[in-house]
């Protein structure tokens, strides 16, 4: 039963960021499609949300509490749902954790699989036998390209997101039978709070338990690696708002990163994938402002492998951009041990 007509749209962690755009974008819908539950954690901070929605908070946007980390509240929240009825689940909330590995207390770790892994497993366990029983729903998950791809001094955040992207995939297919989609997005870099708390909160951060070379390669390479990637390759939170309107089950939302996996795909032995980080983050990425656009030219049809034929016309450029990322790696790698 849809709610005049309308669709039930629950977002979560829509303080900020991509939750509290693909909020307002679905509640300014022109035909008026959804009835939009944007929770968050803390009523608290609220005051941007409404702001953004204007007229439309308490017509088609409405704020609910809802933390992903707490059973409880989880509970509570759906419960507080005529019906419980949720067409579309939108699993959004997320936290992001940077720096040597040696330095991060464990609860700092689990914190971060409690909210970007078992909070959505939490949310969707809530919410799926619903939509199983009325064979119709959908879940979108904000996954994270580092669901896909690791990346060095995000090893716990990636791996959360890596679990994300386990476990959405074999529930995809379970819920096919029912007629449950499920969709993940992978958005490369988005300029939002997360990319403040990831870069500027680590400008100044001391890690007196590490050794100096590690710190070193913290602060010194990857540090302005990020910040290059966010100026390179950053999207706003709207561009990713969008990408939920029709999605498929991979959404990388930024095509600038396919040569990237390509390479990860195509040389089944990851070595190449690993030289080509290690080299990206220790020789070359004073070049990455140059390479970033020409591999994005060079691969354009690897854009969309998401299906079969995409996959046979992009085999060429797939080939292209194996050799070209294969000389980009081997070059840098002698340029390494001529060193
Ligand atoms: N920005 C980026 O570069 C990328 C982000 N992502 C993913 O996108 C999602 C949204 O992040 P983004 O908008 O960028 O970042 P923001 O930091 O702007 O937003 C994150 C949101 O998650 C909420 N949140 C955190 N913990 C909880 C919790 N326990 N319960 C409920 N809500 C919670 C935050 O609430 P509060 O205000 O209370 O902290 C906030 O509303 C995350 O899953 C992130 O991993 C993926 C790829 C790239
Ligand atoms: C690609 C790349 C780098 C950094 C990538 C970053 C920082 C990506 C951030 C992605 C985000 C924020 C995803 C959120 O979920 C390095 C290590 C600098 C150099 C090697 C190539």
């Amino acid at each position: 039963m849809e709610r005049h007509g309308q669709k039930v749209v629950l977002i979560t962690g829509c303080s900020s960021g991509i939750g509290l755009r693909i909020a307002v974008m679905l509640a300014e819908d022109e035909k008026q499609r959804y009835h939009v539950i944007a929770t968050m954690r803390d009523l608290k901070r609220k005051d941007n949300l409404v702001k953004a929605a204007g007229d439309l908070y308490s017509k088609t946007l409405f704020v609910a509490e809802l933390d992903v980390c707490s059973d409880e509240s989880v509970k509570q929240c759906i419960n507080s749902i005529k019906d419980r009825h949720i067409d579309i689940l939108i699993s959004n909330a997320g936290i992001g954790l940077v720096g040597p590995v040696e330095s991060i207390p464990m609860d700092e770790m689990n914190n971060v699989f409690e909210t970007n892994f078992y909070g959505s497993v939490r949310l969707i366990k809530e919410v799926m036998p619903d939509m199983k029983n009325r064979r119709a729903g959908r879940i979108i998950v904000i996954s994270s390209v580092m669901g896909l791809q690791g990346v060095a001094f995000n090893e716990v955040y990636a791996a959360s997101k890596f679990a994300l992207e386990g476990f959405c995939e074999g529930l995809a297919a379970q819920l096919l039978s029912f007629n449950v989609t499920l969709s993940m997005l992978e958005p490369g870099p988005v300029h939002t709070e997360f990319e403040l708390k990831m870069i500027q909160g680590m400008k100044e951060k001391e890690w007196p338990s590490v050794d100096p070379d590690t710190v070193n390669y913290f602060r010194n390479f990857y540090l302005p690696g990020a910040v290059d990637i966010f100026e390179i390759l950053g999207q706003t939170p709207d561009h990713i708002a969008k990408v939920t309107s029709n999605p498929h089950f991979h959404n990388l939302t930024n095509p600038l990163y396919s040569p990237i996996l390509a390479l990860k795909y195509a040389d089944e032995t990851g070595c190449l994938s690993v030289q080509a980080f290690y080299c990206m983050l220790f020789t070359l990425r004073p070049l990455m402002n140059v390479g970033m656009p020409v591999l994005k030219y060079l691969t354009f049809g690897c854009k969309s492998i998401t299906n079969k034929e995409d996959y046979k016309k992009s085999n060429i450029t797939l080939t292209f951009s194996k050799s070209f990322l294969s000389l980009f790696t081997f070059h840098a790698v002698d340029m390494q041990s001529a060193l």
